[in-house]
């Protein structure tokens, strides 16, 4: 019988170490909790900013690199989704007195070059499923953090990361993902053979082991700027 599980699903359970890793990492505990540093924060949200604009362009190849008018409108949403996240940040660091500005001045962290560059080359070398694959666990990790996380801020209407968490809690967000796990499932399904299964899980694979690095970034450099 062919195996009926979504696409993402079979990544997941492929790759459980590295996935665990990074959506249940020391920093997403302590956001949870409330008792992530400040500084620590800041520091994750300026990298995350030259982030955005480097998956932009990861975006805008995806585009470049698909079969079907239907991908390139799917992955346009997307690209909307990531352009107004960048609102999310702008909109926090000025309240640290951070101008966008400021935000584009700041030195790329090698945490940030590695993990952008990372799925660029993923596009660049190979085709839309494998540039998906690459991309799938920023948008698919942080909606199940925003859900793991929402019941934290319903409880405590105070929570220092409020405004971060609802934003990847929201239904907006929770659909987008959504959206794009079955856009995954249903290109692997044109496009996927058999042979390439242990390369779509060693990307995915990697990818999650950057997102969790990405945080440790983060810990890190709030430790030693405060
Ligand atoms: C390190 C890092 N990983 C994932 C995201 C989340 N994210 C980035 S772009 C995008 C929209 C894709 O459609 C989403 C959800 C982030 N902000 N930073």
């Amino acid at each position: 019988m062919a195996d009926t599980t979504p696409f993402f699903d079979r990544l997941k359970a492929a790759a459980q170490t590295e996935w665990q890793s990074y959506v249940d990492h020391d920093f997403i505990r302590q956001m949870e909790a409330g008792t992530l540093p400040q500084a620590v924060f800041r520091q994750y949200l300026e990298q995350d900013y030259l982030f955005l604009i480097q998956y932009a362009r990861a975006y805008a190849l995806a585009i470049y690199k698909s079969p079907q008018l239907s991908d390139m409108h799917t992955i346009q949403a997307g690209l909307n989704t990531i352009l107004g996240e960048m609102h999310l940040h702008v909109r926090l660091c000025q309240r640290w007195g951070l101008s966008q500005a400021d935000l584009e001045a700041a030195p790329e962290h090698s945490a940030t070059i590695a993990y952008t560059r990372y799925v660029l080359d993923c596009g660049q070398r190979g085709d839309l499923l494998d540039l998906l694959i690459a991309l799938s666990p920023c948008l698919m990790g942080y909606a199940e953090i925003g859900l793991r996380l929402a019941p934290a801020v319903a409880a405590n209407p105070d929570h220092p990361y409020r405004e971060w968490i609802s934003e990847y809690a929201s239904a907006g967000f929770q659909e987008a993902a959504r959206h794009s796990a079955l856009h995954l499932h249903q290109l692997a399904e044109r496009v996927m053979a058999p042979a390439r299964w242990a390369d779509a899980v060693a990307i995915f694979a990697k990818a999650s082991r950057l997102e969790a690095d990405f945080w440790q970034m983060g810990l890190d450099l709030g430790q030693t700027r405060v």
